[in-house]
């Protein structure tokens, strides 16, 4: 695992603060949670592979300076047991929560009409259904019980740069363009407790853990769409934490319900896929084009 951490931050920025990093064992999660503990913060890391997050605890408390402090606790964020205890756990071993990261998710690829009702159902549970889950947990058992509002409480959602359409996981595009926008909502609904709630959507972000996940067809993917990416390379893991960590501080306090992209330029457009060459192509109904275009 790659372990440049680019912050910017002084030390000790999130020194007696709590926060929940879903999925914080492996890729993503796994930077966000080294910057956080670097800077001083309790963190509670959170997926379903104990053996997983308890390696990753392991190393990541060598990162740790200030009374950082990594906690692991198993949970299946689709699960709303799972996500209660969760919370629980958080409260009882750090004693207050100040920011969530809504990180842990993920997809498979298949065409739209080959997508089972169950295998779309499992992928909006796990992307979106969790997000509001435990962003609702947090606050109705802490944020909301507050007197101090400017004891704030931040939220950082992990999503895609998909905002038009994400072909091959349209499942997933439809969860996280669900989440984008619950973000708004929950974003102008709590911001009188204190509380702020933001997306970040990375582009292609090299993770080993993440490409793991579509074995051979990974490479497939990377060599068709790096051409694409303006920055002609991927991301790098530490080059989203960087942004998550500042939306999770209080230099970010007047930010609330935006939605900011870590992907080289990517987000310019969308995902940059070619069109299949599918040989047809939808004709006007109201007579020919006046020019071939046409691929
Ligand atoms: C690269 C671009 C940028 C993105 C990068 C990243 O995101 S990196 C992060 C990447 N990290 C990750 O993606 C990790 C997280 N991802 C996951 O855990 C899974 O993708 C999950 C969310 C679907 C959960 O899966 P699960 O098995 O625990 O769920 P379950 O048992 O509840 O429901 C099963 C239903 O789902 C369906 N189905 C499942 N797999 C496939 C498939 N390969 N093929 C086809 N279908 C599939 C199937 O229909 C099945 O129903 P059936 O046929 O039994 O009636
Ligand atoms: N890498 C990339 O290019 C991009 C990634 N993303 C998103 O960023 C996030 C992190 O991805 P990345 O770090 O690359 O990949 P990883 O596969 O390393 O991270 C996914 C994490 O989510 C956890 N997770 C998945 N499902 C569940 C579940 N049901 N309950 C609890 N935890 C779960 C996994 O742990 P476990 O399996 O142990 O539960 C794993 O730690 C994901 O939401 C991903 O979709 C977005 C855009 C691009």
């Amino acid at each position: 695992m790659s372990s440049l951490a680019l912050t910017p931050f002084k030390a000790g920025l999130f020194v007696g603060k709590g926060i929940i990093v879903t999925g914080g064992g492996t890729g993503l999660g796994y930077a966000i949670a080294k910057e956080l503990v670097s800077l001083g913060a309790k963190v509670v890391i959170a997926a379903r592979r104990i053996d997983v997050l308890e390696a990753a605890a392991s190393e990541l408390n060598k990162s740790s300076q200030r009374g950082g402090k990594i906690y692991v606790c198993q949970c299946n964020v689709r699960n709303e047991d799972d996500i209660q205890k969760l919370v629980t756990f958080a409260l009882e071993t750090m004693g207050r929560i100040d920011g969530l990261v809504n990180n842990a998710g993920g997809q498979f690829v298949s065409p739209v009409e080959n997508i089972s009702a169950r295998g779309f159902k499992a992928v909006v549970e796990t992307n979106l259904l969790s997000c509001f889950m435990l962003s609702k947990e947090i606050y109705n058992r802490w944020w909301s019980l507050q007197e101090d509002s400017k004891t704030s409480g931040s939220i950082v959602n992990i999503i895609l740069a998909n905002k038009n359409g994400f072909p091959m996981m349209a499942h997933s595009g439809a969860a996280r363009a669900g989440v984008e926008n619950l973000t708004k909502s929950m974003a102008l609904e709590w911001i009188g407790r204190g509380v702020r709630v933001n997306c970040v959507a990375p582009g292609i972000i090299y993770t080993e853990s993440g490409f793991a996940n579509y074995g051979e067809m990974a490479g497939a993917f990377l060599s068709s769409v790096l051409p694409c990416i303006p920055a002609h390379r991927c991301g790098t893991a530490e080059e989203v934490s960087s942004l998550v960590v500042f939306l999770l501080s209080d230099a970010a306090v007047y930010i609330t319900g935006q939605n900011m992209g870590v992907d080289g330029g990517m987000g310019q457009g969308t995902i940059p896929l070619r069109p299949q060459d599918h040989g047809a192509s939808l004709l006007p109904v109201y007579g020919e084009l006046p020019m071939k275009a046409r691929l």
